[in-house]
């Protein structure tokens, strides 16, 4: 069990900063995902972290350590790499008991770790075979298992599962759900998916251009992201977002209609955030908006119809089941009593 406490961190290359003095407190046993878009400093960190990256300022603690100066394999913790980074010429045994053999763990003791992780990870019958003679969703579970047989107080894990197709990937991510639990160990995930953000975590990190933006479990960041970044970062389909004008306590919107505002707010020009499963069909009188719909995508249990109103802007609505409109018709959207988010011109969220 090991707390990981990061202060301050920052990391150069060159002249070139790319993360910027980053805090954060990671309680022992705790699921924590970082996210954020591409080249934002995820990856850095989290192997700034496991140690095979030097940090340029700051620093970490596990287990109430300073590791700011140990290296990898003294720091207790095992990484899951996105390339599995499995040898070749080792069986699934060997793989796995590589590096316990290396730290001269007695035989019998490997054997046993080796056979008790894979038994986790219902790998048992594979433990003869060569990599090449997996699929890539075994060559994972090896990957874990190797991680696992070495006892680590942490877990790291760089995008595990986006080398897997969708039905692989959700169930090699129910499995690292279930391992969390009954390994009880600190896991710390880097990830581009918001699912398994979303279902994995206990609490996520939004990173963006090296700095965190928020951070909180995934309810609270889907139902009060600090700002537009997070609120368009977090959740499958992105809130839409659209200018408003404060007037007195009403909001009024882009093509005129009226809204009455709950809290009176200083700012004059806000914009408005609205999530797409939060909107709803309603009849021209009782509408928010009017458009076109320009785009339908069904899934048959919802479908996401894209409309663009008058202004231009274009809206996602998520609605239930499969609903019948025809492209180029005309349609009519409510806005949900709450559920609408409010921004300053800076991306603040008012409150
Ligand atoms: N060895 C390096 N030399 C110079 N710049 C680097 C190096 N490694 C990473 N960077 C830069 O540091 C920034 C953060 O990279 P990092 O790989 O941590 O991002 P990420 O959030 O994990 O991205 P992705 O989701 O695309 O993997 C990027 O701008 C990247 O270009």
């Amino acid at each position: 069990m090991a707390d990981v406490t990061l202060r301050g961190i920052r990391k150069s290359y060159g002249s070139l900063e790319v993360v910027h003095g980053v805090d954060l407190d990671i309680k022992s046993g705790e699921f924590v995902v970082f996210v954020g878009p591409s080249g934002c400093g995820k990856s850095t960190l989290l192997r700034m972290i496991a140690g095979l990256e030097p940090i340029s300022g700051g620093e970490i603690s596990i287990g109430g350590r300073v590791v700011n100066d140990v290296p990898s394999p003294q720091r207790g913790i095992s990484m899951v790499f996105q390339s599995y980074a499995l040898y070749p010429h080792m069986s699934v045994y060997e793989n796995m008991a590589f590096g316990l053999k290396l730290a001269k763990t007695p035989k019998a003791e490997v054997d046993q770790r080796v056979r008790e992780a894979a038994r986790i990870l219902q790998i048992e019958d594979y433990l003869e075979r060569m990599p090449k003679a997996l699929s890539g969703g075994q060559r994972q579970r090896v990957a874990i298992g190797r991680a696992i047989v070495r006892n680590p107080k942490v877990f790291l894990f760089d995008e595990p599962l986006s080398n897997l197709d969708a039905s692989l990937r959700a169930q090699t991510r129910v499995e690292i759900a279930k391992l969390h639990d009954t390994l009880d160990a600190t896991m710390i995930y880097v990830t581009h998916d918001q699912v398994e953000a979303m279902t994995l975590a206990d609490r996520i990190v939004v990173l963006n251009a090296g700095r965190i933006e928020q951070v909180g479990s995934p309810l609270e960041l889907y139902r009060n992201p600090v700002n537009t970044f997070v609120a368009g970062f977090i959740a499958s389909q992105r809130m839409n977002f659209l200018p408003v004008v404060v007037e007195g306590n009403q909001l009024r919107l882009v093509d005129g209609k009226a809204l009455p505002l709950s809290h009176p707010q200083l700012a004059k020009a806000v914009t408005l955030g609205v999530r797409p499963e939060h909107l709803e069909l309603a009849s021209p009188e009782a509408a928010h908006f009017s458009g076109t719909l320009s785009v339908i995508e069904q899934f048959g249990e919802y479908a996401l119809a894209y409309v663009e109103l008058a202004s231009g802007e274009l809206m996602t609505v998520k609605l239930d089941g499969a609903p019948d409109l025809q492209l180029h018709e005309q349609v009519h959207i409510g806005l949900p009593a709450d559920g609408v988010h409010l921004f300053d011109a800076e991306g603040r969220a008012l409150r």
